[in-house]
């Protein structure tokens, strides 16, 4: 069983009140690490090891010396793939080729890439007019915000803290980390790949522990954080705005979806049942971009239910290194308990469950792990609770719909807005519904293909802010503008 620690300053360190949770593997919920839970010493630590490394060797860096750091915390995290891989599967229980195709390359990129990011970027000037003729010149500088306090979740928890570090550091900041406490294992071996690489002292440190009278809120209360990122529930994020606003430190927030899946009958049908089929299902549904609500034109809407149905069908549950199988369990026995009064609740406001709506069958090592089958429904009202609540489970509701203008207002008539996917050939018809849904993120005839240089982030109730490429160094600098006199 694995012994983990807070990373504080460089040193891999316990609590002062001695106090440690448990994690269990979603596979079987066996005991599988024990964490040292930070108390307010231990964040107030970080938060001053963070602070003073603003102003020490990691502040004199140029803006070379920071990237070279960071290709090298890259380069670091390749060479420790099969670690990172073997962490994450054992925290998240989903399948090594998830890990290996996707989440953890990722880590490596969000490095890589905002270190390209601020190497390249530009800066703003302006030639002024001035009365005597001689002009002054205007331009913007960029410099680090300070301390971040970096708050993630544990879907994809490699990918999503790195998506926030990477930007925090490349741009001159220094972090404290606080994973979910169901993930805690990636963040705490980055701690290792920062020692390695000679990320001085201070520069990224990693609390764990919970959210509410815990590490989270103790971090996000913290008046030496000047910035707070955070991923996760839209509820959480209003929790962390209310700490936030106390000295007015500024956040970036990304959260909750109830994404719609949009699919024409003049789509390419295969690709569209295989992209549906990794939306919905995709880490068993628990991705922030996915769609648990599918609208598909009538004309192709029974042929697509079923195709839909044959391949949620197929999937082999089991555990990540049995390469027989490809399909993981929930994260934990709490949130399976969540999903499953969804299942039933489906079930008591009238659905047609078309596949799943429960427990599989797994052998009997796995019978305590945090299983469900991957479920459909039709036949239920837009007002359905399953309809308009983020249930985060590997589960849809298909609906068929008419027109254009029908499936539209469908897509919009949530409180969320992150992502949308559209499967059409009639690329006028794509580029137009595109433009009038309500989400941060459209994908045509594609899903989660991302590139990091693009604005990612949600509308209405799903996040505040964009990040990726030039947007992250939004959040992740002030700019100081400077003025000349000529
Ligand atoms: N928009 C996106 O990019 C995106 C990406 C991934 C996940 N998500 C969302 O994340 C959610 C799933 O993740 P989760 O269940 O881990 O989310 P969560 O909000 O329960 O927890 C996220 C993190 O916040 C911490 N936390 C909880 N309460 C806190 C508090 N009061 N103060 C400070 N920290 C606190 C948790 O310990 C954890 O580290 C879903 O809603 C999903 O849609 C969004
Ligand atoms: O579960 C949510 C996945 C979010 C993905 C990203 O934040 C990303 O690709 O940068």
């Amino acid at each position: 069983m694995r012994s983990i620690q807070n990373f504080i300053n460089g040193e891999f360190v316990a609590a002062e009140s001695g106090k440690r949770f448990d994690k269990r593997s979603p596979l079987d919920n066996r005991v599988i690490a024990s964490i040292a839970e930070a108390g307010r010493p231990e964040v107030d630590a970080a938060v001053k090891a963070a602070r003073a490394a603003l102003t020490g060797e990691w502040g004199g860096l140029s803006t070379d010396q920071r990237v070279e750091l960071l290709y090298g915390v890259a380069n670091e995290i390749t060479r420790r793939f099969d670690d990172f891989v073997e962490a994450e599967m054992a925290d998240t229980g989903q399948p090594h080729h998830v890990m290996t195709h996707a989440f953890i390359p990722r880590g490596a990129a969000n490095f890589k890439v905002f270190a390209d990011v601020v190497k390249n970027v530009p800066s703003e000037s302006f030639q002024t007019p001035t009365p005597d003729g001689r002009g002054a010149l205007n331009y913007s500088i960029r410099v680090p915000k300070g301390v971040v306090g970096v708050i993630s979740p544990w879907n994809a928890p490699f990918l999503l803290m790195t998506w926030k570090v990477g930007p925090a550091l490349a741009c001159g900041n220094t972090v404290v980390v606080k994973p979910s406490e169901e993930t805690p294992l990636t963040t705490t071996l980055l701690g290792e790949v920062m020692n390695a690489v000679g990320v001085p002292k201070g520069v990224f440190n990693v609390i764990h522990g919970f959210g509410p009278d815990s590490a989270g809120e103790f971090l996000t209360q913290h008046r030496g954080v000047d910035a707070i990122t955070f991923t996760g529930e839209t509820t959480t994020g209003t929790a962390i705005m209310q700490a936030a606003a106390k000295g007015m430190r500024d956040v970036s927030f990304e959260l909750g979806g109830k994404n719609a899946g949009i699919v024409f009958a003049d789509c390419d049908f295969d690709a569209a049942v295989d992209g549906i089929f990794r939306s919905s299902f995709l880490n068993s549904g628990q991705v922030c971009l996915g769609t648990e609500r599918v609208y598909v034109e009538r004309p192709i809407f029974e042929r697509f239910v079923q195709a839909l149905k044959a391949k949620a069908e197929g999937v082999k549950f089991g555990r990540p290194d049995d390469r027989a199988s490809n399909y993981g369990p929930l994260i934990s026995q709490e949130h399976r308990q969540k999903v499953l009064s969804y299942y039933r609740k489906a079930v008591e406001e009238g659905a047609t469950v078309v596949t799943g709506g429960g427990v599989p069958d797994v052998p009997a090592d796995l019978a305590d792990g945090a299983w469900v089958q991957p479920t459909i429904w039709t036949g239920l009202p837009e007002t359905a609770t399953v309809v308009r609540e983020e249930i985060f489970g590997p589960c849809c509701h298909i609906r068929p719909f008419d027109h254009e203008n029908e499936v539209v207002a469908l897509a919009n008539d949530n409180e969320y807005g992150l992502s949308t996917t559209i499967w059409t050939t009639n690329l006028s018809r794509a580029h137009r519904v595109a433009a009038r849904v309500e989400v941060g993120i459209t994908w045509i005839n594609s899903w989660f293909l991302r590139d990091l240089r693009t604005a990612f982030g949600g509308s209405k109730q799903s996040g505040i802010g964009r990040e990726g490429g030039v947007h992250s160094l939004e959040f992740y600098t002030e700019t100081r503008n400077i003025c000349v006199k000529l």
